[in-house]
């Protein structure tokens, strides 16, 4: 795992890369972090004028927003030359898009972090060995390739996403890494539908989410960031337990439920971070 500049990310905004006007519009949005695409938003015949519209937007902007790029794979014909500009870039990650275990290895093992988007069948198999790569700091679930591939018919729960979606919880904290990004919704203009996801996504365990537009980056902030009522419970667990453990006890309840060890790390743990709930993992001590 790469020490990260992406702990405390919350929201990362798409933009196209070929699309000056979007890019600095993303740069001077609320989300934590641009993604400047070259990958499925921008046409085979502007790839090249991407990559120079990036470079120029990138190198005009202040520094306050974290920069990345998604390249093409580099199994494509664009891929390597995507990933030379990245090299001569300030970045703070690339997306690597429809990442396996093998396409990670091919990005090589020194640079800036990655985020693999995980949006393949193999790639949703191999998200495990693809978050021990020593360059990846966070992996994002890609919902329309996975979508395509597996021919979902999306609905309105998001269930069909479930089982993907938790098996990249799961892995990215074997791995040791940040908690995932979850998959961009689609409709910029549902934002009850993205604050409805985004709340779930977090519930089971997800950092950040990805976002397609700049009206998108407030509401997953928000749904990303401990509330007030889970900053006072998390306040109330401690102050429980260290009255407990004074006592002599291991447990002690707060509204009606046990609290215990791996409540109150929980808790310690929002309390340590009350910004973003974008945090490495916190193992159980047999876990160590
Ligand atoms: C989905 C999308 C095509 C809708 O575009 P649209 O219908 O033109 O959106 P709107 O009319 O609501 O745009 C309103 C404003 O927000 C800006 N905007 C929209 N999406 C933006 C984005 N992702 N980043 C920055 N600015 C954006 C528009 O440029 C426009 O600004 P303007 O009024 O100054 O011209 C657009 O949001 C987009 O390009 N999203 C990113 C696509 C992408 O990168 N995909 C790859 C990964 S999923
Ligand atoms: O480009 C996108 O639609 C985002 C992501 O790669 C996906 O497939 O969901
Ligand atoms: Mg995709």
């Amino acid at each position: 795992m790469t020490e990260t500049s992406l702990q405390g990310v919350r929201s990362l905004l798409f933009a196209p890369g070929d699309d000056a006007r979007k890019l600095r519009s993303a740069l001077a949005s609320a989300a934590d972090g641009v993604i400047a695409d070259l990958e499925d938003a921008v046409a085979p015949d502007r790839k090249d004028a991407a990559r120079g519209i990036v470079r120029t937007e990138f190198a005009a902007a202040g520094t306050h927003m974290r920069r990345m790029v998604r390249i093409n794979g580099l199994d494509t014909d664009w891929g390597r030359e995507d990933l030379a500009l990245t090299r001569t870039l300030d970045l703070d990650a690339i997306v690597v898009p429809k990442a396996t275990a093998d396409s990670i290895s091919a990005v090589g093992a020194d640079g800036v972090p990655v985020i693999a988007l995980v949006e393949t069948a193999v790639g949703l198999r191999q998200a495990y060995e693809i978050g021990l790569h020593p360059r990846v700091s966070a992996l994002m679930l890609g919902g329309a390739d996975l979508g395509a591939e597996l021919r979902w018919k999306p609905r309105s729960d998001g269930l069909e996403l479930l089982f993907a979606r938790s098996s990249l919880v799961v892995d990215s904290a074997a791995a040791g890494i940040l908690p995932p990004f979850d998959v961009v919704h689609l409709a910029p203009r549902a934002i009850d539908e993205l604050i409805d996801e985004s709340t779930f996504a977090r519930s089971i365990g997800f950092g950040g989410k990805a976002c397609i537009h700049p009206c998108q980056a407030e509401p997953v902030n928000t749904a990303f960031s401990p509330s007030q009522s889970e900053i006072d419970w998390a306040r109330a667990v401690v102050a429980a337990f260290d009255d407990a453990s004074a006592r002599g006890s291991g447990t002690a309840v707060v509204d009606g439920r046990l609290v215990d060890a791996p409540v109150v790390r929980h808790a310690r743990s929002m309390l340590s971070h009350p910004g973003s709930t974008n945090q490495l993992p916190r193992r159980s001590p047999a876990a160590h």
